[in-house]
């Protein structure tokens, strides 16, 4: 079996979400089903880049895996595009068998057995500004598809008032999932001069509204990995 594989990288840490801060290996597969207007990794989204993308045996994903590690087990993050097209159950049970750590970051529009076999499931809804629309019952699949195996949790972007309006709802509807909350980084130009000033910015502006709103579900925080290399690939 053959996945297509917009980069692998690492070891560097986790920039959002729940993990935030954990040392991580990413395997970014090629391919998804969505187009976010403000997608920051297009390079494995969109079919221009395709010729970029590597064909990789699970044994060979592995391989890289393990010399960018050294060997030494952490957590693996399978990220995209949408690793939900494609089969990762290989990859993830030859991982585990080595004592490493697995989580996927998915918008929860396809749902996958391998969901089950995770650490983490991080599922993130998109909001209006993303210009997509989701199924909701393909999301509860998901939901139901990782069972109890992964903590499963919400990582929902807001860059504006009605992507913040969605994210109260969805967190309505979800209120025993951990929800995280990150600003949107409007700059994925990985030549831009550091983005940090207007992603701080944006932090603030969602922290202050959260906070005066007395809105206390969220964790919010920002794109560490966009703070430390601005919009730099492969960090
Ligand atoms: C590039 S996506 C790949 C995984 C999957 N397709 C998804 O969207 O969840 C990884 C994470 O980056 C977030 N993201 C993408 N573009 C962003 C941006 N411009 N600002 C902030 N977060 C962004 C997504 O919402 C998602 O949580
Ligand atoms: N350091 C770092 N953390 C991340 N968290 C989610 C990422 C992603 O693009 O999926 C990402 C990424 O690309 N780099
Ligand atoms: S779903 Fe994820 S990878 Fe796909 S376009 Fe949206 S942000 Fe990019
Ligand atoms: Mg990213």
């Amino acid at each position: 079996m053959i996945l297509r594989i917009a980069e692998i990288f690492g070891p560097t840490i986790q920039g959002e979400g729940a993990l935030i801060g954990e040392p991580t290996v990413f395997i970014r597969a090629g391919g998804c089903d969505f187009r976010c207007s403000w997608c920051d990794s297009l390079h494995a989204v969109d079919s221009a880049y395709r010729h970029t993308w590597t064909p990789m045996s699970p044994d060979a994903i592995w391989e890289e895996v393990l010399r960018l590690s050294g060997g030494k087990p952490l957590t693996v993050s399978i990220s995209g595009g949408n690793p939900a097209i494609q089969d990762f159950a290989p990859v993830i049970e030859r991982g585990k068998a080595d004592g490493y750590r697995f989580a996927v970051e998915t918008q929860g529009s396809i749902a996958k057995p391998w969901f089950a076999d995770l650490d983490t499931l991080v599922l993130s809804p998109k909001p209006p500004s993303s210009g997509e629309t989701h199924d909701w019952a393909a999301f509860e699949t998901c939901l139901e598809t990782a069972g109890v195996g992964p903590e499963t949790v919400l990582k929902i972007v807001i860059f504006d008032d009605a992507d913040y309006a969605w994210a109260q709802q969805v967190a309505a509807s979800y209120p025993d999932m951990p929800l995280f909350l990150q600003p949107g980084n409007p700059a994925s130009d990985p030549d831009q001069a550091s983005p940090v000033a207007e992603n701080i910015a944006r932090l603030l502006w969602l922290v202050e509204k959260a906070t005066s709103d007395h809105w206390f579900t969220p964790r919010i925080l920002p794109q560490l990995h966009v703070l430390l290399w601005g919009n730099k690939r492969g960090v």
